[in-house]
């Protein structure tokens, strides 16, 4: 019988592919990023996050092009700003809207996160994409519609996935002690952060090299391998 209440999960490499990530998302929010800032930059959502990028840059006064170039530069290097991937959300909506793509979701990670939804495992995400880029994500994936099995989602707002503290405000937040939530994630630094706090934890490693030596985490290569009993 399993001790674990919830499950949280990573998506990028853990519940979708890197590649579905850094090869769709972000080069279509990329391209159409300055057409994006020019034409929304005076709505109040919009207005927010380019200020807050350039505070996060430490740019007292930027003109529209030197933010753009700042978030380009950050889609090319991969940062996890708060604000990049609030603004990343906004372009990706009406990718997912004119059906330019749909969300990439390994089949096994669908089966079973309807499977263990089914059995009354309340289940959430944590990403570092923007929150409405995550519910966007799964209403729109390769797999068919998966919102109906989330009963929450967690982003960069709630702090970096890299430091226990986030993984504490998540327990509090899902209101279940940390030794009862399992966390799912492809990074070892993230799973020794949800540790810390006393979260359960899981390796997912898909690369097709299996499970590292050493990861110092349970590990598995898909969701089909997950056996909450033994955990
Ligand atoms: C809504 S997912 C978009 C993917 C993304 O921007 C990202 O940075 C993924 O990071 P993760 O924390 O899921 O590995
Ligand atoms: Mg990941």
């Amino acid at each position: 019988m399993s001790t674990i209440r919830a499950i949280v999960t990573d998506i990028e490499g853990t519940t979708s592919s890197i590649s579905f990530v850094k090869d769709v998302l972000f080069p279509y929010a990329r391209e159409r990023l300055p057409a994006f800032v020019v034409t929304h930059s005076d709505k109040p959502e919009v207005q927010h996050w380019l200020h807050e990028a350039a505070r996060e840059a430490g740019l007292v006064s930027a003109s529209e092009q030197e933010i753009i170039d700042l978030l380009i530069g950050w889609i090319d290097t991969d940062r996890k700003s708060t604000a990049l991937k609030a603004l990343q959300g906004m372009i990706w909506q009406d990718g997912y809207r004119d059906s330019d793509f749909r969300a990439h979701v390994y089949a096994d990670a669908a089966r079973c996160l309807r499977r263990w939804s089914a059995a009354g495992l309340p289940l959430y995400v944590y990403s570092s994409g923007s929150v409405p880029a995550q519910k966007l994500l799964f209403a729109h994936t390769e797999q068919g519609d998966l919102s109906s099995v989330f009963s929450g989602y967690f982003d960069t707002e709630t702090g970096a996935k890299r430091e226990s503290a986030s993984y504490s405000r998540i327990a509090r937040a899902i209101d279940l002690p940390a030794d009862r939530i399992l966390f799912l994630s492809d990074i070892v630094e993230e799973l020794d952060a949800a540790r810390t706090a006393g979260l359960r934890t899981v390796l997912v490693a898909r690369s097709g090299d299996g499970c590292p030596a050493g990861a110092g985490h349970p590990c598995v290569i898909d969701f089909d391998a997950i056996d909450l009993d033994s955990l």
